[in-house]
């Protein structure tokens, strides 16, 4: 709808729809992939199949994590299409709102920045604020970390734990997800903008969020099984924070907040016993100084 506003001619698919995949990309100057994490390699391979213009932009918006390979969607992209100019998008953006025309703002990162000005252009209007951004492994991965904190959010405001413990929790994770962000080559800056703090924000205090919606139905003490069936729509950050859980200990990343949705997720603990384990660890200085 942003892109037609601004005079551009838009084509959609679905693997639900009638139109061809090959029909639709005849011609096309951006294509922008807003699949699951699920369905990303397979469409990408896809398609890989047709014939496209060399100057063609792949705008991706997925948060998630490949969990055969723990690459990024973007760079699952750019691998398959190593000459094409690749944009991340990702900010806080719950599509609801935007679809009812609320103001929003969002980023748009490439390596190549003619790329990502395109992009900026295609989609900025008076309601969609876009800001470019030179970092994009940092601004995927604020949209994708920031999922698995939005499920332990969920978990505090179910918990009625107050508002003194939804502060501590956002803060902590954003430390957790700036932490995991460094040891992947992210810039520490890149987390505490629009894509990294914001969505973070965005997603931990809005029920619109699946994610948020995920933790407070387990914390209501609903099964994940249960939780998952009634939902409307992907709720990335369960298999994110399964795939975080396999890179941070292969790295020896501490992510105390991950672990305990992890084991949450899991079944192994209940809500209760994992905010216990977050407010019994270890006393230690906010940051080493
Ligand atoms: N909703 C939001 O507010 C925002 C979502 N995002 C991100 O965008 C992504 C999609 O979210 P959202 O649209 O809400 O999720 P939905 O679950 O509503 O939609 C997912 C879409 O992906 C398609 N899909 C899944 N697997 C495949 C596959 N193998 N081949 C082709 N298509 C596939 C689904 O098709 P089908 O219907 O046929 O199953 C569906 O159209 C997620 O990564 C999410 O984190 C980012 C910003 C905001
Ligand atoms: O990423 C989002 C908003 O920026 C949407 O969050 P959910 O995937 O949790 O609904």
């Amino acid at each position: 709808n942003l892109a037609i506003a601004n005079d551009h001619q838009v084509r959609v698919w679905s693997r639900q729809g009638s139109q061809t995949l090959q029909a639709v990309l005849k011609d096309v100057q951006i294509v922008l992939s807003a699949i699951s994490m699920i369905g990303v390699r397979d469409v990408a391979c896809q398609v890989q199949s047709f014939p496209l213009s060399p100057e063609t932009i792949f705008v991706t918006a997925t948060k998630g994590l490949d969990p055969q390979t723990t690459c990024t969607p973007s760079q699952i992209w750019q691998t398959i299409f190593p000459n094409h100019p690749v944009v991340v998008l990702s900010g806080p953006n719950l599509s609801k709102e935007i679809q009812m025309e609320l103001p929003a703002a969002s980023v748009v990162a490439s390596n190549i920045p003619t790329a990502a000005e395109v992009v900026q252009l295609v989609f900025s209007s008076h309601r969609f604020r876009v800001y470019t951004n030179p970092d994009p492994l940092g601004v995927e991965l604020g949209g994708t970390l920031k999922n698995v904190i939005a499920i332990a959010a969920g978990v505090c405001d179910g918990l009625q734990l107050g508002t003194n413990a939804k502060a501590a929790l956002v803060t902590r994770g954003l430390t957790e997800m700036v932490r995991i962000g460094n040891n992947w080559g992210a810039k520490t800056e890149t987390f505490y903008g629009l894509s990294g703090l914001g969505d973070l924000l965005a997603t931990c205090n809005s029920p619109l969020s699946r994610n948020y919606q995920v933790g407070y139905q387990l914390a209501g003490g609903k099964s994940l099984t249960e939780t998952l069936a009634n939902l409307q729509g992907t709720a990335e950050g369960v298999n994110t924070c399964r795939v975080l859980m396999q890179r941070a200990k292969q790295e020896n990343i501490a992510v105390p907040i991950t672990e305990q949705v992890y084991r949450l997720l899991q079944g192994e603990i209940t809500p209760r016993q994992a905010l216990d384990e977050l407010m019994l660890r270890d006393i230690k200085p906010e940051y080493n100084y």
